[in-house]
């Protein structure tokens, strides 16, 4: 029955994390990436800097890019105090409802806005549809080639304050190599490379935050 991948990583969850406990939930996405079949979560290495950048920052409004199944969803939503707001934006209706589930078993559905549509249409909505001020955090991890039309859509809606940081997956492997010119060199960021490896693979690969200097 489970016809997609990204159902057969829900169902795989469902059968073998323990309900309510996210880090079950994270180990279990991870076994099944790694053994049975790839899928493009940020994983455990990358997933490691990423937790280490959230608690570093102690974020109250969350922004992520690309929610796919909701592990990166999930891995930041764990570390994170009561009462927090955590919006996910994800383009794919499929990706969008497994998600939605993960988290749910994880039992962070209270903390987490799945939105469904393009981030072009979404982030300008965030002020006053979803009453946000100012975002302390945005993991970005969508498609490679909106990562910049995306950070610059964000300073223009005035989402940004000074230390917003901004986190992007996959600057090497798919890469994203006009996002990386764009925070390195327009004089708003102060940037930081964190090398690693693509998720479940040997091959390099690396976070980038950017904190935005107001
Ligand atoms: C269809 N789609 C919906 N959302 C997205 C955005 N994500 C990616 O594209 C993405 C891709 C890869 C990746 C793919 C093939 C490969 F050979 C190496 C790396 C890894 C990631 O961590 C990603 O986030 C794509
Ligand atoms: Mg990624």
């Amino acid at each position: 029955l489970c016809q997609t991948k990204e159902q057969r990583i829900l169902d795989f969850v469902l059968k073998n994390a323990v309900r309510g406990d996210p880090q079950s939930v994270i180990d279990n996405i991870d076994k099944y990436c790694s053994q049975r079949e790839w899928s493009m979560n940020v994983g455990n290495e990358k997933g490691i800097i990423l937790d280490n950048v959230v608690k570093e920052s102690n974020p109250s409004t969350i922004l992520e890019l690309g929610t796919y199944c909701g592990y990166s969803a999930v891995r930041i939503c764990r570390l994170l105090k009561p009462g927090v707001r955590f919006f996910t934006v994800e383009f794919n209706p499929a990706y969008a409802a497994v998600a939605k589930q993960i988290i749910e078993f994880a039992g962070l559905i209270d903390k987490v806005q799945v939105l469904e549509g393009s981030t072009g249409d979404i982030i300008p909505q965030l002020k006053k549809k979803y009453e946000v001020d100012t975002l302390d955090f945005v993991f970005v991890d969508h498609w490679k080639d909106k990562y910049k039309p995306d950070t610059q859509l964000l300073e223009k809606c005035n989402l940004l304050r000074k230390g917003s940081v901004v986190l992007a997956d996959n600057v090497i492997v798919p890469g994203a190599p006009d996002f990386l010119e764009y925070v390195r060199n327009c004089g708003k960021y102060d940037c930081t490379n964190f090398p690693s490896f693509l998720e479940y693979m040997d091959e390099k690969d690396a976070l980038e935050k950017a904190v935005f200097r107001g």
